[in-house]
């Protein structure tokens, strides 16, 4: 788990030219969905390209507590799952780390099994809201005993007789979505999911995979998602694809670090996850998609960066916002280098994450010589334009690894260093950033 060790404080210098092929870690939010889903078939599910971040080891390791067998042999991952409705109890706290995705997964998949368990995170995971997903559980018939607001440490007594639920999401949250839906799994009956604005569809895809019956369509009230509970989910063999979101930290460094060249091979371009590369193209990014392909059932394409002087600030159309949520604070350090102004609307999001990403990145550009302007739910970056962002500041990473690695790739191009207070929770996601950022070229040094 990040943040509970000694800060790993790191310096990012102007950096140029970045060269070469970035292989990023495989998909955090498909890596959850494999063991939880893995767990909860009955059999051996196996799994490559699993990413070994923190959260996700953490989510194995939850996934043990609860009963199921999880080995790993070779980068390869194993997993006996129990069966759906068959969690064991754990005899301790579950401790999720940093990461919402595990807790909120795992709250769902547990929230219709007649167990208890008591949830806990580090200082990041205790602060976020948890009653988005304690709300609809409490509808299956779940009760959660929390600290005020419904924050971690949070016990949760699973619904002995579980009643299927309709639930309208009141937030675009794939979280909230998925944690409905494996609740549903363990309730007789159907249990529907409404989504106004789409979000990542990873657990309707493998859930499918996994032989349930989920059917989606589109209607007045948004999309429509209904699941046939109590299914024998059958094991799988699942290849992770690579992380967008983690693709975006090379493809970011790339357009902004004079003379670069960045080849990502393999990411996934699900159109639910993909809005950060159409973005950095509506602003005239040199950024294409080389080889598209499809790879169970997935459009894939190699993702080849090079410099970009001249790019443009752009207004990001907010129904673009669910697709490239995780990217914001990495787009608006390219911003900071475009030329006019970058405008980021419908985000509220943003400030529930690990950290408030609106302003813990709105605290750093400023210090490092960008004018940012914010609200509750917009905020808006005046592009300097290339050569002239003054840099030369200490920032802080808040136990938030996106906030650290976005500052890491501002540090790439700014005039003066930047330096990050703590750059531990990039482990969480991306374990390998500072060794493959080092490999293309990239200046970025403990200190
Ligand atoms: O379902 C998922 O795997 C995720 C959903 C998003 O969170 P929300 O559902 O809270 O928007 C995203 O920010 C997170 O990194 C991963
Ligand atoms: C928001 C994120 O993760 P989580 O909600 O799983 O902590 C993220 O990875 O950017």
């Amino acid at each position: 788990m990040s943040g509970h060790g000694t800060p790993v404080p790191m310096v990012s210098s102007k950096s140029g030219p970045l060269t070469g092929e970035a292989n990023v870690p495989g998909d955090k939010s498909i890596s959850h969905r494999s063991l939880i889903l893995g767990a909860l078939a009955i059999g051996e599910t196996k799994i490559t390209g699993l990413l070994a971040g923190e959260d996700v080891l953490d989510t194995a390791k939850a996934m043990r507590a609860f009963g199921a067998e999880v080995t790993e042999v070779d980068g390869t991952w194993s997993v006996h799952g129990v069966g759906v409705g068959g969690f064991a109890e754990p005899d301790n706290v579950i401790d999720c780390g940093n990461s919402g995705t595990g807790v909120r997964l795992i709250m769902g998949a547990m929230g219709t099994s007649p167990v208890t368990a008591t949830f806990t995170g580090d200082a990041s995971l205790r602060s976020r809201p948890m009653g988005r997903i304690t709300d609809p559980l409490a509808e299956f018939g779940a009760r959660a005993y929390g600290r005020t607001g419904g924050r971690l440490p949070l016990t949760l007594v699973g619904a002995a007789d579980p009643v299927p639920v309709r639930y309208l999401l009141p937030m675009p949250s794939a979280q909230v979505k998925s944690a409905v839906l494996l609740a549903g799994l363990n309730a007789p009956g159907e249990t529907v999911v409404i989504e106004p604005e789409p979000t990542r569809d990873h657990t309707e895809r493998m859930l499918t995979g996994f032989g349930a019956e989920v059917s989606a369509e589109q209607t007045n009230e948004g999309r429509v998602i209904t699941l046939k509970g109590r299914p024998e989910l059958k094991p799988q063999t699942i290849v992770v694809p690579r992380d967008p979101s983690s693709a975006a930290f090379p493809v970011c460094a790339a357009l902004i670090t004079e003379g670069s060249d960045v080849l990502v091979p393999n990411i996934g371009l699900n159109p639910t996850r993909a809005g950060l590369f159409e973005t950095l193209r509506d602003m005239g990014a040199d950024l294409s998609y080389e080889n598209p392909r499809d790879e169970g059932g997935e459009p894939v394409a190699d993702l080849r960066a090079k410099f970009s002087p001249d790019l443009e600030g752009i207004e990001v159309p907010p129904e673009r916002a669910a697709s490239m949520i995780d990217e914001y604070p990495v787009l608006s350090v390219v911003a900071a280098f475009a030329r006019g102004r970058t405008i980021m609307r419908g985000v509220k999001e943003l400030r529930v994450k690990e950290s408030d990403r609106i302003d813990a990145m709105a605290q750093g550009l400023r210090a490092a010589g960008v004018t940012v302007e914010e609200g509750e739910d917009w905020w808006i970056v005046e592009g300097r334009g290339f050569g002239d962002v003054p840099g030369g500041v200490t920032v802080e990473s808040r136990l938030d690894h996106r906030i650290a690695m976005s500052f890491a790739v501002l540090g790439f191009a700014t005039e003066q260093p930047v330096r990050i207070d703590d750059a531990s929770p990039i482990a969480t996601s991306f374990p390998i950033f500072e060794s493959l950022m080092a490999t293309l070229g990239a200046k970025l040094e403990r200190v």
